[in-house]
């Protein structure tokens, strides 16, 4: 027996990501009478939405759909939402979701659209959610893919991955945000569908520098290919599958993050690579760069587990001042000679 409608879908942050992603879903339930309500952190941005349909400060003139509301009240939107969808910077994920827990309805099941590692635990998104809210694995799922929240807003044809172990909940998710401009497919590999989307952001980052720096696209190309080689070795030796990293969620993203600028990630490293420090660069982003904050967590987790993964070690020490961005080639090129096949570890 499939599952039946929702009564309602919350979506848990009124930011580029989330605003966008409200849009997909009122567009894709219209005609089932399914309302769709924002949890936006300021009351300004929720009254916006409610009188203007608009979320100026994200997406400038997009107009929403009228069946989505907002509301700055935690327990006015999860009251009642067999669907939360959570769309809020990773590091702040946990703290947030003690928050939410205690308003969660019996059977919620939760989509995570982020794409950050949780610092000082390693932690993927999905599993920061089972850990602080007890859900189980069925009932928690992941949306990644090759997403930049502008061009979706605009109503650009694009694809995406549902991930979920369940695949009844995954298929049900898909079937709820499958709207005339986005096309979502299911995947049961959580791991590697989510970790793609994680490192994918850091490999942004060292292609911005590259682009920063004034190189041309062989550098870029092989940053990209180089970036997804050890990203396939930290998601087979953490069991993920090879298949996801050749999908929407592993090179698509990929290569949409590392060709746009309307990345944040690779604007972030583009600015480091036209020689800003980090500081200035985090002054000038008013929006959530990933990369910046996960990709200590990505090295940690990849040194746990013996996977050489350099690139992201570069961006590290860059990112941690102990690398400039002029020496990032070459103490990437003038390591030991290895068979470009090598996935393993
Ligand atoms: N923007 C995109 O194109 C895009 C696409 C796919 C995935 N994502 C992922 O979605 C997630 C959200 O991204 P976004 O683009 O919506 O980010 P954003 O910076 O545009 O918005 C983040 C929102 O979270 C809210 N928020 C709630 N609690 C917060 C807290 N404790 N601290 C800070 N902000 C808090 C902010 O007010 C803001 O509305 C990220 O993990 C990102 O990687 C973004
Ligand atoms: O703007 P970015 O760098 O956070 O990337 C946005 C999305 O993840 C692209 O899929």
């Amino acid at each position: 027996m499939s599952k039946p409608l929702p009564h309602k879908i919350a979506v848990m942050g009124a930011g580029s990501w989330g605003t966008t992603f409200a849009k997909v879903l009122a567009d894709a339930v219209s005609d089932q009478d399914i309302p769709v309500q924002i949890w936006a952190r300021r009351e300004e941005a929720a009254r916006e939405i409610n009188e203007r349909h608009t979320n100026s400060r994200y997406l400038r003139d997009t107009k929403l759909p009228t069946n989505i509301s907002a509301s700055a009240q935690i327990a006015e939107v999860l009251t009642g939402a067999d669907l939360v969808v959570l769309a809020i910077p990773s590091q702040s994920l946990r703290e947030e979701l003690a928050k939410f827990v205690q308003y969660f309805e019996q059977d919620v099941v939760l989509l995570s659209l982020m794409k950050g590692l949780e610092r000082g635990t390693d932690l993927r998104m999905s599993e920061v959610m089972a850990e602080v809210t007890g859900i189980p694995a069925d009932r928690i799922a992941v949306l990644s893919g090759p997403n930049l929240a502008m061009e979706i807003a605009r109503e650009q044809p694009t694809a995406s991955v549902v991930a979920c172990s369940n695949a009844q909940t995954a298929h049900w998710i898909a079937q709820l945000c499958s709207a005339p401009y986005f096309r979502p497919y299911t995947n049961d590999d959580v791991l590697g569908v989510e970790l793609g989307g994680i490192v994918k952001n850091i490999i942004a980052l060292a292609v911005g520098m590259c682009d920063g720096m004034g190189m041309g696209d062989n550098t870029k190309s092989t940053v990209i290919t180089r970036g997804l080689a050890e990203t396939t070795r930290l998601v087979l030796a953490l069991g993920g599958r090879l298949e996801t990293l050749s999908g929407l969620s592993g090179l698509g993203d990929l290569v949409a993050t590392c060709s746009s600028s309307l990345s944040r990630n690779n604007t972030a490293g583009r600015l480091l690579g036209q020689g800003l420090f980090l500081e200035e660069v985090n002054d000038r982003m008013s929006q959530t760069a990933e990369g910046i904050k996960s990709a200590r967590a990505v090295l940690d987790l990849s040194t746990s587990h013996q996977v050489d993964m350099p690139i992201t070690e570069s961006v590290v020490m860059v990112l941690e001042g102990t690398l400039s961005v002029e020496n990032m080639a070459e103490r990437l090129l003038s390591r030991e000679l290895k068979s470009e096949g090598e996935l393993q570890k």
